[in-house]
C-alpha cells in the first residue's frame, strides 16, 4: 500500500472526481459517510451524548459539516463549531448550506469555548492534509483547549495541526486524537513514535478513489500488508530435499549470551531454513546441541567469544551479531567474514556495533547485505544522533542507497530501506515484542529466508519481517502483552509463514 504525499493525496482526490465524473461534493459525502458509519458501527456513542464537530475552513470543515447533518439525521445531539479565520473552500460552503437549521452551528470566541466535557465525543474536522503552517492564534487556542477537555476526540483524516509527511516544531499546537480516520490510505506521520500521542489508533476509511492512478504513482514510502505478501513465499516443491532450502552459517554468541545464538538459530530453522550451522565460542557447544538438536555446532576454540572464522565454502547465507560481544578477535572474525564472503549476510547487534565503532569495516560492506539495527544501533552505525524521525528516516535511506544494502530500523512499523530509495513499514507485531531476545529471532528467521535462493533480497526482507511480526501477534492470545516471550514468537514463525505461501 502506498504512502502518499499531501500533494499527491489532492492530485489522486482531482483524478477520482474526473475519471468517476462525480463532483468534489460528492465525494466528501463518500468521506462523510464513511466517518459517520465508522462512529455509529465502531464508537457506537450512547444516543443524547453530546457530540461536537469542530470545523476549519477548508475541506476538513466541509467534511465535519457533512458528518453532523448525517450524525443528526441519525437521531444524535449535534452542535457545530466553527473557526472564524480562513476563506471558505466551496464545498465547505455547499456543506454549511445543507447544514439543517435544527443543528446549532456557531463560531467559536477564543475567550468563550463552549464547554466540552469529559464524556463528549468530538469530531476534530479542524484541518487535514491542506495544513501549509503550524497553527496559531484561535487555532491553537482551541486545540489546546480540547486536548485537556477529556473527550473522546475522533480525528477526521488527520489530527488538525499535524503535517502528513513533514515534522513540525515540537512546541507546535497538534490535536491528540483517540482515533484518527484517514481516508483510503494512512500517511507517512501516523508510522511514527514521535506522533503517537497525536494520532491515538488510527484507521483507514476506504472512499473508492481511483485505482488506476494510485496503482501508477511513484512513491518513496510503502505500507506492506498482508494482503500485498501472501502467494509470495513460494510452496515447498514436492520432491524438495534439504539442499534446495539453503544451509545457512550464524555466528553468535559469547559466555553469558548464548541464549541469543539458541534464539537465532531456532528460529532459522523455523523459518525453513535446509541445514542450519551454528558457531559459538567453546562455551556454547553443549549448550546449543542440547536446545537445538536440529542445528549443527561448530566450536570456536576460545572459551568465551568468537575468535576464528570457519571455512565458509558450504554456506548460501550467513548471519552474525547476535550476542557476540565485541572483543576484538570477534571484530576480526567480522572483517574477515566480510573480506571473503560471496554469500548472502545478515548482520545485527554486536556486529553492528562493531561496524559503528569501525568505519574500516563499515567500508567492506558487501552491497545486497541485510543489517537489522535497532535505533540505538543505527545511531551509532551512521554516527550521529537524529533530529528527530523524519530525520531518522532520511538517514536510513542515504545509508542504504551509499551502501548499497537492506537496512531495517527496528521497532513498531518497522522500516527496511532499499538501495533503490523506496522505504517499506511493516503492519504487523505488537508492544509485548519489546522484550530481550525478539530481535535475534527477527535475525535468525531474516537468515533463514536469505538462505532460501528462490527469495529475492528485497522479498527474504519483507516476509520475515512480516511474519516476525505476524508470529509476535499469533502468541497474544496464549502470552498477553507482559508474557510474551522472544522465544513464543519462534513457536508462531511457522504459521505466520504459512499464512504467505503461495
Ligand atoms: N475532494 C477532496 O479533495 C476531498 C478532500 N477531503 C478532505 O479535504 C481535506 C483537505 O482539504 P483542504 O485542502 O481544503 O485543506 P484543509 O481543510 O486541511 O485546510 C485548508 C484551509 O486551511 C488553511 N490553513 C492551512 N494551514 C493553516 C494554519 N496553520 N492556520 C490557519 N489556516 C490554515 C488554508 O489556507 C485553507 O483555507 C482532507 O484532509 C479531507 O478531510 C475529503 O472530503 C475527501 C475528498
Ligand atoms: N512496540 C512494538 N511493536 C511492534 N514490534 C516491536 C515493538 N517493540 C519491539 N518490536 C519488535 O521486536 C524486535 C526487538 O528487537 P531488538 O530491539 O533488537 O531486541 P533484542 O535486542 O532484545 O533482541 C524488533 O523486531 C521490533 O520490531
Ligand atoms: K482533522
Amino acid at each position: 500500500m502506498k504512502l502518499l504525499s499531501a500533494a499527491q493525496t489532492r492530485a489522486l482526490d482531482q483524478a477520482t472526481i474526473q475519471n468517476q465524473q462525480i463532483s468534489s461534493a460528492d465525494l466528501m459525502e463518500r468521506a462523510a459517510t464513511a466517518v459517520t458509519n465508522w462512529l455509529l458501527d465502531e464508537l457506537q456513542p450512547a444516543y443524547g451524548i453530546a457530540i461536537y464537530v469542530f470545523c476549519g475552513p477548508g475541506n476538513n470543515g466541509g467534511d465535519g459539516l457533512a458528518v453532523a447533518r448525517q450524525l443528526y439525521r441519525a437521531g444524535y445531539a449535534v452542535q457545530v463549531w466553527l473557526l472564524k479565520t480562513g476563506k471558505h473552500s466551496a464545498d465547505f460552503t455547499h456543506n454549511r448550506q445543507q447544514l439543517p437549521a435544527e443543528i446549532p452551528c456557531q463560531e467559536l470566541d477564543p475567550d468563550k469555548l463552549p464547554a466540552v466535557t469529559a464524556d463528549a465525543v468530538v469530531v476534530d474536522a479542524l484541518f487535514g492534509t491542506g495544513l501549509s503552517r503550524p497553527l496559531e492564534g484561535e487555532a491553537a487556542v482551541v486545540v489546546k483547549y480540547l486536548n485537556e477537555s477529556g473527550a473522546t476526540v475522533v480525528a477526521v483524516d488527520l489530527p488538525s495541526g499535524l503535517f502528513a509527511d513533514a515534522p513540525q516544531p515540537a512546541d507546535s499546537a497538534v490535536i491528540n486524537a483517540h482515533y484518527t480516520l484517514s481516508f483510503e490510505l494512512p500517511k507517512l506521520a501516523f508510522l511514527l513514535p514521535q506522533n503517537a500521542k497525536f494520532v491515538g489508533d488510527w484507521r483507514r476509511l476506504p472512499i473508492e478513489l481511483d485505482q488506476e492512478v494510485m496503482h501508477n504513482v511513484a512513491v518513496d514510502n510503502h505500507f506492506v500488508t498482508a494482503d500485498e505478501l501472501r502467494g509470495c513465499l513460494p510452496k515447498r516443491p514436492k520432491f524438495g530435499h534439504k539442499g534446495t532450502f539453503g544451509h545457512a552459517l550464524l555466528l553468535a554468541g559469547s559466555r553469558g549470551k548464548i541464549g541469543a545464538a539458541v534464539l537465532a538459530s531456532r528460529a532459522c530453522l523455523r523459518g525453513g531454513v535446509g541445514l542450519l550451522t551454528t558457531r559459538v565460542p567453546a562455551v556454547g557447544y553443549n549448550i546449543i546441541q542440547i536446545s537445538d538438536p536440529e542445528a549443527m555446532c561448530l566450536a570456536d576454540p576460545n572459551p568465551d567469544f568468537l575468535t576464528e572464522l570457519p571455512d565458509l565454502q558450504p554456506y548460501d547465507a550467513i548471519g552474525i551479531g547476535p550476542g557476540l560481544g565485541q572483543h576484538d578477535s570477534s571484530r576480526e572474525v567480522l572483517r574477515q567474514l566480510l573480506e571473503t564472503t560471496r554469500v548472502p549476510l545478515v548482520i545485527d547487534a554486536d556486529a553492528l556495533n562493531l561496524l559503528g565503532a569501525n568505519p574500516d569495516l563499515l567500508a567492506l560492506l558487501p552491497p545486497g547485505s541485510l543489517l537489522t539495527p535497532h535505533p540505538k544501533e543505527f545511531e551509532r552505525l551512521v554516527g550521529e544522533p537524529a533530529r528527530d524521525d523524519y530525520h531518522r528516516l532520511d538517514q536510513l535511506r542515504r545509508f542504504a542507497a551509499r551502501t548499497r544494502c537492506y537496512c531495517v530500523l527496528k521497532g513498531a512499523y518497522t522500516a527496511l530501506a532499499t538501495p533503490d530509495g523506496p522505504l517499506y513499514f511493516n503492519s504487523t507485531g505488537n508492544p509485548g515484542m519489546a522484550t530481550g531476545g525478539s530481535g535475534d529471532v527477527l535475525t535468525g528467521l531474516l537468515l533463514a529466508l536469505r538462505a532460501d535462493k528462490r527469495l529475492s533480497p528485497l522479498d527474504a526482507a519483507l516476509l520475515g519481517l512480516h511474519a516476525h511480526g505476524r508470529a509476535g501477534d499469533l502468541t497474544l492470545p496464549h502470552t498477553g502483552h507482559a508474557g510474551l516471550l522472544a522465544s513464543d514468537i519462534i513457536r508462531f514463525i511457522g504459521p505466520a509463514l504459512e499464512e504467505l505461501v503461495g
